[in-house]
């Protein structure tokens, strides 16, 4: 019997650890998002996966590097046998990138030679073909992406994307994997050598022969989105012992309104809110806000008036209402604001039930409620569980990517704690 947890995630931000998370489950692990390396203080953890969440997706390259290596080593502490850096499976990156450098960094602390490169996330319409990510139909560069507050991707080639952000010494050590080269079921010379070794997907089938032909390799570095985690979940099971039988946990959300919070300004997040339009809704005004016009108060006296199963309180705009904010009062500085707002909405609202739209906002929301770790439950869409506190709270959290989730996802949230709640 294993005594040890067989995978160990490292994730650049909140939303992506817990797609993660659900993935993992979803494959046939059990598993524990611990948030942020705060949460890593000495305890022994029984759970086939790990997943630590960061925020290091558009921090300092140096910051996150430092923080990405502390991670590492909590997880080698715990055991891990495996290791994945999870980021976006759009792969969200700043001009100067961190995806990279983290690579890098893993790599040569694991002593390891090669890193796969996997951001398709098929279920969610993130495919890559012939080393283009598309976001559905369209490249990612034509996608919503492109107008991202923090990160938009001016780019579709994956080769493109890391190139600049590898060590110069690696920039031509990248390789292609085509769809023709995963049904031969063998890798050739050049691509068993290359240190980056980009992904062809575009659907379950790929991801699954992806991880069997990872299988026969020697040890790599596992990177991208959370879609060939499932896969890798299922393999590593079969082969290893798991600790536990249980995979998906009970999560109990408490008989309390839900407060959904979007700090997204994503496509996605947008029609949601449309969609919710029969919940009370408070638009957080971005330049009222900026001139302490809008404080936590009013937001806090607003939601205790209301009487609904839910409230949602927001701040996305679309694109070119976000480009002028952000030339008035600059990019960080509001968004910095705003995340302190909404996180701090959350915690003072005292709100059991709590969803969050958008990454960052994600990472700010979970920080601030000081949460350690989570049990991961049901999920709502692909990729966003409910999960519950470990701790005497047990407040219930999902924590959706501004884009994953069709236009009634804020309903079907609601729907979904409702119905957990009444079980309970
Ligand atoms: N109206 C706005 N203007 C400018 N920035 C905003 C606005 N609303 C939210 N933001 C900021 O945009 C960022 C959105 O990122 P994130 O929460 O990761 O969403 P997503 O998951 O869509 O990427 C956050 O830092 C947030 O504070
Ligand atoms: O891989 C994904 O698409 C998500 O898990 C993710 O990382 C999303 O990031 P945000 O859109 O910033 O929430």
């Amino acid at each position: 019997m294993a005594t040890k947890p067989l995978l160990g995630v490292i994730a650049d931000d909140f939303t992506g650890a817990s797609d993660m998370a659900s993935f993992l489950v979803k494959g046939g692990m059990s598993c524990i998002q611990i948030n942020g390396l705060a949460s890593t203080h000495k305890q022994t953890l029984n759970s086939d996966a790990i997943v630590l969440a960061l925020k290091t997706r558009t921090v300092a390259v140096e910051q996150a590097l430092e923080q990405s290596l502390q991670a590492l080593e909590f997880l080698l502490e715990q055991g891990c046998q495996y290791f994945y850096f999870k980021y976006c499976s759009t792969f969200d990156s700043t001009a100067k990138g961190n995806i990279g450098p983290v690579i890098d960094a893993l790599l040569a602390r694991l002593n390891l030679v090669q890193a796969i490169i996997c951001p398709a996330l098929p279920a969610n319409g993130r495919t890559v073909y012939q080393g283009h990510l598309f976001v559905y139909q369209q490249l990612l560069s034509d996608s919503p992406l492109k107008d991202h507050p923090l990160t938009p991707m001016a780019d579709s080639r994956v080769a493109e994307l890391l190139r600049p952000q590898v060590a110069p010494a690696y920039q031509q050590a990248i390789e292609h994997l085509s769809i023709d080269d995963l049904n031969a079921k063998q890798l050739n010379p050049s691509q068993q050598q290359a240190r980056y070794l980009i992904c062809d997907c575009i659907n379950q089938q790929h991801l699954s022969q992806i991880a069997q032909l990872i299988a026969q390799q020697p040890a790599m570095l596992l990177t991208g989105g959370s879609g060939l985690a499932e896969y890798m979940a299922q393999l590593l099971t079969a082969r290893g012992n798991t600790l536990s039988q249980q995979h998906q946990c009970a999560v109990k959300p408490l008989p309390q309104p839900v407060l959904i919070i979007a700090g997204s300004c994503s496509k996605a997040t947008r029609e949601q809110i449309a969609e919710a339009n029969a919940l009370p809704q408070f638009c957080v005004d971005p330049v009222k806000l900026a001139k302490g016009e809008l404080k936590l108060k009013h937001i806090l006296d607003w939601i205790h008036q209301q009487q609904a199963p839910a409230v949602l309180v927001y701040s996305s705009q679309a694109p070119e209402q976000v480009s002028q904010t952000q030339q008035l009062l600059g990019q960080q500085n509001i968004a910095e604001k705003i995340e302190n707002l909404l996180a701090q909405t959350a915690v003072q609202s005292k709100a059991s039930n709590i969803v969050v739209a958008g990454g960052e906002t994600s990472g700010a929301v979970v920080s601030a409620l000081n949460i350690s770790s989570f049990n991961i439950g049901p999920s709502i869409c692909p990729g966003v569980p409910i999960m519950q506190s470990n701790d005497q709270r047990a407040i219930s959290l999902a924590l959706k990517s501004g884009n994953f989730g069709d236009k009634h996802f804020f309903n079907q949230a609601l729907s979904l704690i409702q119905q957990l709640g009444a079980q309970a």
